[in-house]
């Protein structure tokens, strides 16, 4: 059994796989870090393997105590993935993305796949269909939008994330949801779009704390599955096993 760990920006993503199969999802906070995961440990006692993916705060020095316990793998770009990385800078692109694009790889075989993840910000991944990793883009996400609006303005008040009830806002309230809302799903689509202008084809998975809350909202057919990270996270780490 493995346990992977993604570590955001915002909160902590934690799954227990028996192979492909995910028998429970967790969530939590950086400062509960230690107490959940001696939990799941506890709870699932046939736990071999610890698989981590960070780019938060958390670094690899928080789960030295668990290797008493198991074995301990904190994902970084030196590892092998499977797919060949053309960025520019390919050891400063975020772990997570490099997790999303092998798990693009692996699960969607042969074809060009954009993976877009809607968390603190929102990534855009290409891979093309001899699985080169072509790069993307990154933007603000839901929260970063209202926090900003609110931070940088005398006026304007922190909002939770909410739909917007026009396209035209008749309030404060309602402009500030139309703003961030619609201004991120017309971002959204308007990417796809470009991309396919350029004559590309290809499958799109939509991820992220905000996936779902997104997906219904895009003109665009995607793939919707928040756990795409975590499965991904247990698949490439089942490649490098084997590969390695
Ligand atoms: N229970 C929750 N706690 C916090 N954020 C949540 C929750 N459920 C959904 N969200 C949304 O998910 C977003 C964070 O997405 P996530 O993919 O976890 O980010 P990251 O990977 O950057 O930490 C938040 O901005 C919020 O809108
Ligand atoms: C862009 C990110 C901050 C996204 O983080 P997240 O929204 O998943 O918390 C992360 O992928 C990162 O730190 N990237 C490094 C720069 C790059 O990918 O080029
Ligand atoms: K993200």
């Amino acid at each position: 059994m493995i346990l992977t760990v993604d570590v955001g920006n915002t909160r902590i993503k934690s799954a227990v796989f028996e192979e492909d199969t995910a028998l429970e999802y967790f969530v939590f906070d950086a400062n509960e870090l230690h107490e959940k995961i001696k939990n799941i440990l506890k709870e699932y006692n046939n736990i071999t393997h610890l698989v981590v993916a960070s780019v938060g705060k958390v670094g690899k020095d928080s789960f030295l105590e668990f290797e008493q316990q198991l074995s301990v793998h904190f994902f970084s770009n030196e590892d092998i993935f499977p797919f060949e990385n053309k960025y520019g800078t390919p050891k400063t692109l975020g772990i997570d993305r490099m997790v999303l694009a092998a798990g693009a790889t692996l699960q969607f075989p042969k074809q060009n796949r954009l993976v877009v993840d809607v968390g603190t910000c929102i990534t855009y991944d290409y891979v093309d269909q001899d699985d080169n990793y072509q790069g993307g883009a990154i933007s603000p996400g839901f929260r970063l939008r209202y926090e900003a609006l609110h931070n940088y303005t005398a006026k304007l008040p922190l909002l939770q994330l909410d739909s917007p009830e026009h396209l035209i806002g008749k309030s404060t309230d309602q402009s500030i949801h139309s703003g961030v809302v619609n201004g991120l799903v017309y971002e959204i689509d308007g990417f796809i779009d470009e991309y396919r202008q350029l004559g590309l084809n290809f499958i799109i998975i939509l991820t992220g704390g905000d996936a779902d809350f997104l997906a219904k909202r895009l003109k665009n057919t995607i793939f919707a599955n928040s756990n795409f990270l975590l499965e991904s996270l247990n698949q490439t780490f089942q490649y490098k096993i084997k590969n390695d």
